[in-house]
Order: C-alpha cells, then structure tokens, then sequence
C-alpha cells in the first residue's frame, strides 16, 4: 500500500550560526516523505503512530537588561523597553543604596542585584538572553567599572551615564573582539541633532566665534551628581569655534528656587527631572548676541533615544559589522533613530 499519507512532519532546530540570527521558518519546519518508510510500510505506520511534532522556537527575542533601576532614566527606560514590545530582562544591577528587591516596569517584574553579586548577574543574564543588550544609566562613579565588567563580560552596551572616562570606555570596547557599544551623553533626538549641528559647524567654521564671551548655565534636578556631559560636549565645539570657556566654568544650578526663579524650570519638574541649558554668546563690543537653549522636562525623550540606540547596536551586531563603537551622532547620521 502506498504510503500516501506517511507525511512526517517534524521541525528543524539546526545549530544557529549565531545566536542573534533571526528565525527563519522555512529551515525550521520541514515536510517528507521518507523513502525508508515507502519500502517499510508496517515500519512506517509505527514510525507513524510515533511521530511527534516537535516544535522549537528558534525565535531569539532581543532583551535589553537596564541597569540603574529603580534610578530615574534606568526606571524610564525599562518602561520603554516594555512599551516597545522588547522583552526586559529579569535581573538588574542597582547601587549600593537601593534597599527594594524589585522592580516592576510595564507589568514586567525585575530582581534587583547588588554590588556584591554584580559579576555573577552579569553572567546569569548572559546565559539566559543569547540576545541581549544592557543599558546603563547609573552613577558616575560606576560608569567606568560598569563598562569594564560589560566588556569582560561579552556584553554589548548603551551607555547613557555621564561622568565617566570616555577615553577609558573606548579601550574597553576595543579590547574586547565582540562587543558593540553606543556611548553617548545625551540620548534625546533633538538634542543629539543640536549637538551635531554646533559640531559641524565648528568643523566648518573654526575660530568664527574668535573674540566672543560665552556663558553656559545648566539647570538639573539636586540629585545630579555631575556637571551636564551634554553641556561638556557642546562647550568642546564652542572650543573650536574660538571661544576661550573651560568646562569647569559651566554654571550649576542645582537649587529648586533658582532652577524656577532663573531658568523658569516647572515647579512638577524640579525633582522629577529636568535639563535646561542656556549657551549664551557676547561680541567683545557687546553689540552682538547670541543664545541657544534646549529645555527638556522630564525623561521621555532620553528614554526614547535610548531604545532607539538598543535596536540599532541589535542591528549592527546582528550584521556584524566592523565598526564597534558609536555615539548618537552616528545612529542620527545613519538614520537609527525614530
Ligand atoms: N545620556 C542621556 O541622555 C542621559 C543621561 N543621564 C545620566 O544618567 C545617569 C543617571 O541619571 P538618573 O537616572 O537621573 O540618576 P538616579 O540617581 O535617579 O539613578 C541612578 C541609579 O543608579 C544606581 N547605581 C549607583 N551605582 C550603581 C552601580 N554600580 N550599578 C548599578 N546601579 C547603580 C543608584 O543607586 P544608589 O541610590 O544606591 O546610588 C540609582 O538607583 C546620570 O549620569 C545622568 O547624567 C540622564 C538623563 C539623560
Ligand atoms: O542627569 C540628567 O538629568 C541629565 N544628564 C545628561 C547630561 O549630563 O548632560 C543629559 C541631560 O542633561 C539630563
């Protein structure tokens, strides 16, 4: 008898070339008709009652491990993830003054991991997400030890803590031979696409600022521990543009009366979180002026930017590609942002 309907449906799981390739369910699931079965047709009909569909999900979803929780930009960023549709993963590295366990974005529940046990997470989050990318919005002081441990790790990075040793940062990466990384101070569309635009036009125009006086005031929540890096980064282009401004005489405000009284910082948006900046330009005669400013209330943006950055690493990971290292600037150029 023919063996018409010994169809064995069965599916594939082929060692994946890498563990970022995406599923393909056209080499997962295969259809046959064996001709061992044809010549054995009692053979076939037990091989038959046998048979077993088998299904693996090859599918590996990207996860994105935010470190930093239950911190402001960590906690809106593990919102973002969840919003995105991304899987968060289950375990966070958190500092040492977080006494909470847990942490709960999106309806996704988080074990929060203390100093002590920091290498070992790292390693169980790797084990467990053969796709993940980890995200740091921490403390200046962990910055650098943090990257260190991602890149010892194997882990690639978004980095949006600012404080740290950029230059250090770097060297970590290049050591490594996989790790992909976007470090960057300032995470918001926007405002990379401002920085971008000051930073050409210094390449364009060196020295045209030459002879200009130049103020730069920075309005944060009291809990920041730094000096804007946003701020640092423009004042280098201001630096080139011929201004004489060092970044150690950036203006502070960390005060909630001055933050309302001198930068009109919104009264809900002193603690919760804000950035508002003022680069202010006078000629030496004083008859010319100029002001930029870029007011952020809140964390939205920078947590938008930062999702953003994760899936383009994803990308260029996934593609392999040589370059290991980029900034927003370079995700903007590219066209990774949304
Ligand atoms: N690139 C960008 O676009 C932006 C960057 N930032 C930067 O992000 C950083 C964080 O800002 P923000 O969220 O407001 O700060 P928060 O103080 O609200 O949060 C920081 C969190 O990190 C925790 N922490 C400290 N040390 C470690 C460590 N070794 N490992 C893991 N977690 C740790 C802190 O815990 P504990 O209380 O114990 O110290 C705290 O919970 C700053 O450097 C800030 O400048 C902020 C906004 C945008
Ligand atoms: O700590 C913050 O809030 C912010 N930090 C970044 C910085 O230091 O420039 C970016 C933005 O200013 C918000």
């Amino acid at each position: 008898m023919p063996i018409a309907n010994s169809v064995v449906a069965f599916s594939l799981a082929p060692a994946l070339a890498s563990p970022t390739q995406r599923f393909n369910p056209r080499l997962a699931t295969s259809s046959f008709t064996s001709p061992q079965l044809q010549r054995s047709p009692d053979r076939a009909r037990s091989t038959q009652r046998r048979a077993v569909l088998v299904t693996i999900q090859m599918a590996v979803d990207l996860a994105v491990m935010v470190n930093g929780v239950p911190g402001n930009m960590a906690a809106a960023t593990a919102e973002e993830v969840v919003r995105r549709g991304l899987v968060l993963a289950d375990e966070a590295l958190t500092g040492p003054g977080v006494a909470n366990s847990h942490f709960e974005a999106g309806g996704s529940k988080v074990s929060l991991s203390t100093p002590e046990d920091h290498t070992a997470c790292l390693k169980r989050m790797k084990d467990k997400y053969p796709r993940l990318i980890v995200v740091d919005y921490t403390h200046p002081s962990a910055a650098n030890p943090n990257v260190e441990n991602y890149a010892k790790a194997g882990l690639s990075f978004v980095i949006g803590t600012t404080g740290g040793n950029v230059d250090d940062m770097k060297k970590a990466v290049d050591k490594s031979s996989d790790v992909y990384a976007v470090i960057a101070p300032n995470m918001g569309k926007q405002i990379v696409a401002f920085q971008a635009m000051m930073d050409m036009m210094a390449n364009e125009f060196p020295g045209a600022f030459k002879g200009y006086k130049i103020t730069v005031k920075e309005s944060h929540q009291a809990t920041k521990a730094d000096t804007s890096g946003t701020a640092k980064a423009v004042v280098n282009s201001f630096s080139r543009l011929g201004l004489d401004f060092d970044v150690e005489d950036i203006e502070k405000v960390r005060e909630a009366s001055r933050s309302m009284r001198e930068m009109q910082v919104p009264e809900e948006y002193i603690t919760a979180g804000h950035a508002f900046h003022t680069y202010h330009l006078t000629s030496p005669d004083g008859s010319v002026n100029f002001e930029f400013q870029h007011n952020v209330c809140g964390r939205g943006v920078y947590a938008a930017g930062t999702v953003d950055a994760v899936q383009f690493l994803d990308k260029q990971k996934e593609k392999g590609d040589s370059t290991r290292l980029f900034n927003m600037i370079d995700i903007l150029r590219i066209g990774g942002m949304s």
